[in-house]
């Protein structure tokens, strides 16, 4: 018989429950979707989703989220199977989250809560860490201040006159000085960081930009051949890295930058924003696009809106299609008829033609992993910073 520790020493990870919404204008299988990029990203926090719940509604109940019995439902399921930390896929309002943690008794959190956990945790650089803090205090203070302005309402009621009202103000007012004195510290590092962007004028800026997880870091490596983390997480990069890249003899700047993601909490963009300096200030945008996740399209259109949000819309861009070996490996199970809900609609050659039809650009194909195409992408890269930089730099002689 083996024997008996004396004490466990092994941190468990916490387990966790998701619940998202089936509303009017959404179909199940893109709320399952949602909740597969909600259960990757509980992983990248270090949780394990344990069960799913859903619930088809025209639109959010104003108190609680779901329905009540929806959150009975959750509430036995929480108990019975000792959950740490239950998950909601849309931001909840503070009464919502209110009501909710009334009920269920555990941690709730909500889908910008859990992206800004991962942002606290994956921050490197004095930076980036300071705008996550920013980013954090900013999300808390709307929910203090609303709890503030409920109790100021009934100010005068019996029994809610006093201390309640006066810890919340002055809890108010100390995380507004502390987001006043994080924004200074952030100004200061932006004016030493447009120093160093000044110091390196005159070369050809190119940005590596595109949805979380869908390949920038490892191609960034293999342009650069360095060694920029890669990891099969969210937000494996939370600071922009910029190397210099020689191409035949023509040297520019490659950065690489934050993934983007769906519903990214606004407030977020806005404190990441000087971290994004190097998309705006970017000449040329190479956009990776994860090929082998059914939701690639999807993917797009996000980052896109986030680029347009940026005003970096209009530059010259490059779409990469990445990871086509884990597309052909789905292609070859179609051929079988293998039952897989990932199966792509079409062949990666149907699908090279409609996009040219489509965009009247080309778009390359390749396999960072595999090594698979990349001198075509060099070759475009190559091409592109040799245009740019015969406009914007003519007096630079490089050897073409
Ligand atoms: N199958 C396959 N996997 C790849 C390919 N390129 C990258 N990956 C894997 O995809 C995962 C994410 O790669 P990263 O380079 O970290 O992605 P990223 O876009 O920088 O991620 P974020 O920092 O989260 O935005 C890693 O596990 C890589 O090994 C590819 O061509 N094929």
């Amino acid at each position: 018989m083996p024997r008996k520790k004396f004490y466990d020493t092994e941190v468990k990870p916490e387990r966790v429950v998701l619940v998202g919404l089936i509303t009017a204008n959404q179909t199940e299988a893109e709320e399952n979707e949602y909740l597969d990029e909600l259960a990757f990203l509980v992983e990248t926090a270090g949780g394990v989703t344990e069960k799913r719940f859903t619930q088809k509604m025209q639109k959010p109940e104003r108190a609680t989220f779901v329905g009540t019995g929806k959150l009975e439902e959750i509430r036995d399921y929480v108990k019975a199977e000792e959950i740490d930390i239950v998950v909601f896929d849309d931001e909840l309002s503070p009464m919502q989250l209110r009501n909710i943690e009334n009920e269920l008794k555990v941690k709730v959190l909500d889908r910008s809560n859990l992206i800004l956990d991962i942002f606290a945790k994956r921050a490197q650089s004095a930076q980036a860490k300071t705008q996550v803090e920013l980013a954090q205090l900013q999300y808390l203070l709307p929910r203090l201040t609303r709890m503030w302005t409920h109790l100021e309402r009934q100010k005068g009621g019996i029994g809610m006159r006093g201390p309640g009202e006066t810890q919340i103000e002055s809890d108010r007012r100390m995380i507004q000085q502390k987001i006043s004195l994080l924004k200074e510290k952030l100004e200061l590092i932006d004016k030493q960081n447009e120093t160093q962007r000044k110091n390196r004028r005159e070369l050809v800026r190119v940005a590596l930009v595109g949805y979380t997880n869908v390949g920038k870091s490892t191609i960034m490596n293999m342009l650069s051949k360095s060694e920029v983390f890669a990891e099969n997480k969210l937000f494996a990069t939370l600071d922009t890295t910029v190397r210099k890249v020689v191409l035949e003899n023509v040297p520019f700047l490659l950065s690489d930058t934050v993934g983007f993601i769906r519903k990214l909490p606004h407030h977020l963009v806005e404190c990441f924003k000087s971290t994004l300096d190097e998309v705006r200030e970017a000449d040329i945008l190479i956009h990776v696009v994860d090929i082998s996740h059914p939701n690639f399209e999807d993917h797009i259109r996000t980052v896109n809106e986030t680029l347009k949000e940026l005003g970096a819309i209009d530059k010259e861009m490059i779409t990469v299609f990445n990871k086509i070996d884990n597309y052909r490996e789905v292609e070859a199970a179609q051929d079988w008829e293998v039952e897989n809900e990932d199966v792509p609609s079409m062949t990666l050659s149907d699908f090279k033609k409609s996009w040219m039809a489509k965009h009247n650009s080309p778009a390359i194909f390749i396999s960072a992993s595999k090594k698979e195409n990349v001198d075509e992408l060099r070759e475009r890269i190559y091409e592109s910073v040799k245009a740019v930089n015969q406009q914007i730099y003519p007096y630079n002689n490089f050897l073409y």
